[in-house]
């Protein structure tokens, strides 16, 4: 799908970091047509969150899987094939070599798009060194999202900032999806590279990823409204 053929309000992902499915129905609930894609992540899919997937794809609603795998590649492969059968959207896998090459054997020729997290949102250049890391963010982003692009992925996780050299490397092929999404004014909490909603569409951005702004809001709704109003704005739409 190129970006001109992805519908402006599939372009903002709820993320529902939430501690129960209880909690997370009562958040879609709250959310109502304000919001078409969810992500689902550790917190929810540890506490029972899976049959969600299936749950939000009868009612039309499309599912990004944030499990963020890594192992060895046989490991991913067979997981990620269990994972086609659950009705997802998007999977993330860690952008290293062998998780990506696996994730894509398991993938096959199943709807699923595989995501390769670049470099965590969280992180930035001190952060990378302070791992063991040789490259800084930049590099670092640079270079996975040209491995990715080899071994068949589908899209790439990185934040707002590299999404403008990124898109010189991979042009339209790839999705690029960026968390790291803070509408002006709040907190960034333990994000390092963020941007605001209309920045990160300008910038080029195809999906934005947005959990604590949304679901820890007062009125979730009216942010989530707002963030899709910034983003139809930015679109020209
Ligand atoms: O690099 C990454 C990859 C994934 N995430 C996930 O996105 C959401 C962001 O939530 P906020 O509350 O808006 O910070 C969260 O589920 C992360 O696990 C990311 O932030 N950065």
């Amino acid at each position: 799908m190129t970006p001109a053929e992805i519908a402006p309000k599939d372009r903002l992902i709820v993320g529902l970091d939430l501690p129960s499915v209880d909690a997370a129905e009562a958040m879609i609930a709250r959310l109502g047509d304000s919001v078409t894609f969810y992500k689902i992540g550790y917190r929810l899919a540890y506490a029972g969150g899976l049959p969600l997937v299936a749950r939000l794809a009868d009612k039309g609603k499309k599912v990004f899987l944030d499990l963020k795998l890594h192992d060895i590649g046989n490991t991913v492969a067979q997981g990620v094939e269990s994972i086609t059968k659950l009705g997802a959207t998007f999977l993330t896998v860690h952008a290293y070599p062998q998780t990506m090459k696996g994730a894509v054997e398991g993938r096959g020729s199943s709807s699923l798009k595989i995501l390769a997290v670049t470099v965590l949102t969280s992180y930035n250049d001190d952060d990378l060194h302070a791992a063991g890391f040789r490259l800084g963010v930049s590099e670092l982003v640079e270079a996975r999202a040209q491995q990715a692009q080899v071994l068949g992925i589908d899209g790439l996780v990185s934040s707002p900032e590299e999404v403008g050299a990124l898109r010189k490397i991979v042009g339209h092929q790839m999705s690029l999806v960026t968390p790291g999404i803070r509408p002006a004014g709040s907190a960034s909490g333990d994000q390092k590279r963020i941007m605001t909603p209309g920045r990160a569409i300008t910038a080029g951005a195809d999906y934005l990823v947005v959990g604590r702004p949304v679901v820890e809001a007062t009125d979730p709704r009216a942010i989530a409204d707002a963030i899709q109003a910034e983003i139809a704005q930015a679109l020209g739409a």
